[in-house]
């Protein structure tokens, strides 16, 4: 359950609130409309984008409302008070179609649908951009991190680095995208999450010396514990004291967990530590990393064979480095009962009008192949077309076609089932697995065919030319 979710009306930006404002004076607030969440470019040089937010989305909204105090003070920043009062009852009563959380998703796939009157639509914007981009850019950056790690554990220890709050929803995203704990408490007890964490230089610092630090700290927690070893001299000193407390915890029937690498060449220093436990009889011991990890880093250390068994990373997953934001955009396809269109001179910027739907189709080996966006009546198109690039069409008939759109909201009434963090990590894992490895790649990797259906793409065309003046299409 996400915190924070009560009367979530301010959360958005002022000119939704002028704009829904101007849509109620005109009388114009109840016409019906639709608009898509997509982005255009996946983040981290990657192809795809792990879908996460989607449950933050949807508590938000059905707690979307105004208090009588949020309303006075609406009132008095200059908001009209017909308005206000309309406001004071206010509360979303649409629908929202989407594609599962957890999903893989391309550029330009309308992701999310929100239908329902102008007004709501409108003012729920700030806050669906808000969510999915930021959870979405986590969980993709998590799903890298992940790739890169193998099987090894991943520990998500980003709350400190965080952008500020953020920090609690980054933590949820990560798991989602692969990682195996968080080390962020508030976020592991609000998502059901698991918590866990080693020791700060400061605990050995407290103390004359290391080794009665980590004695003290082996005495408290005599099965957890996992020992920062270079405060001072990781090999030199770090390391044979952890060797001597592992034997003073197996002489009393427990065991030492690990050892925290935190500095230094990690190959380096993981292959020397791992040599010196093994040596004094202690093979079970893990060892972690950090500092400043990244997928980057980590498969440099594995390629390296560097014996590390756990990765501790902060800053680059919870702040999502080196993007800094996910380019997620809502934008109105269908508005009064019509297809509604943004045009741009530039063919990639023009939006797809009318109300779609993504179908994936999937090889015999059950390996996705391509995406197809088609107007929601459209069931037997076999054939998808390049949005952009006149003359480029897939034929699709030998795949096996699965709808990824379902309903998850009706008249503002959240109809789908919370799921765990972990349920939604496991599926977007399954999902992994389906994606080809040309895709995966991070240098370069191939970009992912979503093409359009015919028809789409001829009211597309045909809408355009209306606003374009030209027959260029
Ligand atoms: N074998 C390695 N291959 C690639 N990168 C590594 C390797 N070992 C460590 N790194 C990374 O190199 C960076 C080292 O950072 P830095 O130069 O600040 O070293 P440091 O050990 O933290 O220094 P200090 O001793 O001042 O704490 C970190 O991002 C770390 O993860
Ligand atoms: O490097 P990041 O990927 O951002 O990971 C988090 C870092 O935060 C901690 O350092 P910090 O110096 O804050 O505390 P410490 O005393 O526990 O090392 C930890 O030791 C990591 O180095
Ligand atoms: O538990 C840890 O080792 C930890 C937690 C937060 C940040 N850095 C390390």
């Amino acid at each position: 359950m996400l915190p924070f979710v009560n009367n979530t009306g301010l959360y958005t930006d002022h000119y939704e609130l002028t704009m829904a404002q101007g849509y109620f004076l005109s009388g114009r607030h109840e016409k019906k409309a639709c608009f898509d969440y997509f982005f255009r470019k996946a983040p981290f040089g990657g192809s795809f984008v792990v879908f996460a937010g989607l449950s933050s989305v949807l508590q938000m909204i059905e707690n979307f409302s105004y208090t009588k105090n949020d309303c006075n003070y609406l009132e008095s920043v200059g908001f009209d008070s017909r308005f206000v009062e309309y406001l004071q009852s206010f509360s979303f009563r649409g629908n929202i179609h989407s594609v599962k959380e957890g999903e893989l998703i391309f550029p330009n796939e309308p992701a999310l649908r929100v239908e329902g009157s102008i007004l709501e639509t409108q003012l729920v914007e700030t806050l669906v951009l808000n969510m999915l981009n930021f959870e979405s850019l986590i969980a993709t950056k998590a799903c890298r991190i992940r790739q890169a790690a193998g099987n090894e554990v991943l520990l998500e220890f980003g709350l400190r680095r965080a952008q500020g709050l953020g920090g609690i929803n980054a933590s949820r995203a990560a798991i989602i995208g692969g990682f195996d704990k968080t080390s962020n408490v508030f976020s592991a007890r609000h998502f059901g999450l698991e918590s866990s964490g080693t020791m700060a230089h400061s605990w050995i610092q407290s103390f004359s010396d290391e080794l009665e630090a980590f004695r003290a700290y082996a005495n408290h927690f005599p099965d957890s514990c996992t020992l920062l070893v270079d405060t001072y001299n990781t090999l030199k000193s770090g390391v044979p004291n952890a060797i001597t407390i592992a034997r003073e915890l197996r002489e009393k029937g427990h065991q030492l967990v690990g050892i925290r690498l935190d500095s230094g060449d990690l190959t380096y220093l993981s292959k020397k530590a791992r040599a010196m436990l093994d040596e004094a009889g202690f093979q079970e011991v893990k060892i972690v990393a950090s500092n400043q990890l990244d997928e980057t880093i980590i498969q440099s250390l594995r390629s390296e064979g560097a014996p590390i068994d756990v990765f501790g990373v902060g800053t680059s997953i919870a702040t999502g480095q080196d993007d800094a934001a996910l380019d997620g955009v809502y934008k109105l396809s269908f508005y009064d009962g019509k297809p509604s269109i943004k045009v741009s001179e530039n063919l990639s910027k023009m939006t797809l009008p009318g109300i779609k739907t993504i179908d994936r189709f999937v090889d015999g080996e059950n390996r996705f192949c391509a995406d197809g966006i088609s107007l929601g009546h459209e069931t037997g198109y076999n054939e998808i077309f390049h949005p952009t690039e006149a003359g480029k069409r897939k034929n699709v008939t030998s795949c096996h076609k699965e709808n990824l759109i379902h309903q998850v909201m009706r008249d503002g009434n959240c109809i789908e089932k919370e799921q765990a963090p972990g349920d939604i990590a496991a599926f977007t894992k399954s999902r992994l697995q389906q994606l080809p490895e040309e895709h995966k790649r991070f240098l370069n990797p191939h970009v992912y065919k979503v093409g359009i259906s015919k028809e789409l793409l001829e009211t597309r065309n045909d809408l355009a030319k209306q606003y374009l003046k030209k027959d260029s299409f």
